[in-house]
């Protein structure tokens, strides 16, 4: 089946699309993808709802009918009919995350995307994991294993390996040679640089890595920040996006937008390390996606960090921008199929469960 996927991330610097070829256990094809940026003022309408305060039923509309307008241009730019493609995956926004209170808020109008764009939508992914005790998160570990097994007629990749992801938040996923996951949220990911150069530089990213690249690393304050609680809970767990922002900010205050910057992104470097230790086995490589792959400054600190080689997902030809977007198609057509979306291994829910919510247009 052809499925779209949708994904607005962590980092609120836009919506990715991708298109899949898929039967929910196997990926016969990928599609072409994108990322659409937010602009200014839709980035501050979301940030403006972030725990679930403020006009959420505006920003929701406008999130979806945005979603809309991407999944419409994304098609009609590729010449592909809409009666094409079976369903769409639509992540939508995560503005409130707290498992422990049984509690997870992805916004985003199923409904209403389903009659924009005429194609079967299924959304709200996580809100069964979190019902049935499990953290609703991550959600991608079945994606990365179909990945890890090979593209229909190719063959997979050696195993164990980790993926890691580096978006707002970090993730990771390890897969053994028999298939089996370890996954959990690694610590933060690059929301605490973008909002630290945000605030020294007007611009919400260390481009390329250049602020850290001139700035001294405080290792005390590194020392000091894997004493966070979150450090010592055994996996699978999950974060919000502002988990860890107290005490970063106080570990790095006065700190030259240099210092601050490289210190931030030690810390990142610093909690995928430790979550290394968690791995029932170790891993013969990482394999980088999402955004954080791009700073050369956080590959060099991991690389320093782990003890096996650290490359880019498209050493082995995946697309890291691509990755989440193109999930969330596979995840749907799971859904659809009634597949499992989550283990106990990977979100700890109790047992093996399927989710989303699926709407008709
Ligand atoms: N050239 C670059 N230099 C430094 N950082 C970059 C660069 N390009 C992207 N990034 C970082 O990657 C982030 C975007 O990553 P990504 O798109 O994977 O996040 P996301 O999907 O929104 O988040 P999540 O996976 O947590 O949901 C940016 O906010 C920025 O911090
Ligand atoms: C609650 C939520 O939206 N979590 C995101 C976030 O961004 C990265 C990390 O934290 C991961 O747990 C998850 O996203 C990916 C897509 C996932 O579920 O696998």
């Amino acid at each position: 089946m052809l499925a779209l996927g949708l994904m607005s991330g962590t980092s609120l610097d836009g919506v990715d699309v991708a298109l899949v070829d898929t039967d929910g256990e196997t990926v016969a094809r990928l599609g072409p993808a994108a990322t659409i940026a937010y602009g200014a003022d839709q980035r501050l309408a979301l940030m403006g709802v972030l725990g679930g305060t403020g006009p959420v039923a505006e920003v929701e509309r406008d999130l979806t009918l945005f979603h809309a307008r991407v999944v419409r241009d994304f098609l009609a730019g590729h010449r592909i009919d809409p009666a094409s493609v079976g369903i769409t995956g639509f992540h939508g926004h995560t503005i409130l995350h707290a498992p422990h209170e049984r509690r997870t808020w992805q916004i985003g109008d199923g409904a209403l995307l389903a009659a924009e764009i005429g194609i079967n939508v299924v959304n709200d992914f996580r809100s069964a994991d979190v019902a049935a005790g499990g953290q609703g998160a991550p959600l991608v570990p079945v994606y990365h294993r179909a990945l890890v097994a090979g593209l229909e007629g190719s063959a997979g990749l050696e195993t164990p390996l980790a993926v890691l992801n580096l978006g707002g938040v970090g993730n990771v996923t390890w897969i053994s040679d028999d298939g089996s996951l370890l996954a959990f949220d690694t610590g933060p990911g690059n929301a605490l640089i973008d909002d630290w150069a945000q605030a020294h530089t007007g611009r919400p990213l260390d481009v390329d890595g250049q602020l850290a690249a001139g700035g001294r690393v405080n290792r005390d304050a590194v020392e000091a920040f894997l004493h966070h609680s979150y450090f010592d809970r055994h996996p699978p767990k999950s974060l919000d996006r502002d988990e860890f922002h107290a005490l970063a900010w106080e570990l790095v205050r006065g700190a030259s937008a240099e210092d601050g910057a490289a210190t931030l992104t030690a810390f990142t470097a610093a909690s995928v390390a430790l979550a290394a230790y968690s791995f029932p086995r170790p891993v013969k490589r990482w394999l980088v996606t999402g955004g954080g792959r791009r700073n050369p400054e956080m590959m060099k600190s991991l690389g320093r960090a782990l003890p096996a080689p650290v490359e880019p997902v498209e050493a082995v030809g995946w697309n890291g921008d691509a990755l989440e977007a193109q999930a969330f198609a596979f995840l749907a057509v799971r859904s659809l199929a009634g597949k499992v979306l989550t283990y106990p291994e990977t979100t700890g829910v109790p047992a093996a469960q399927t989710g989303g919510r699926h709407h008709v247009p």
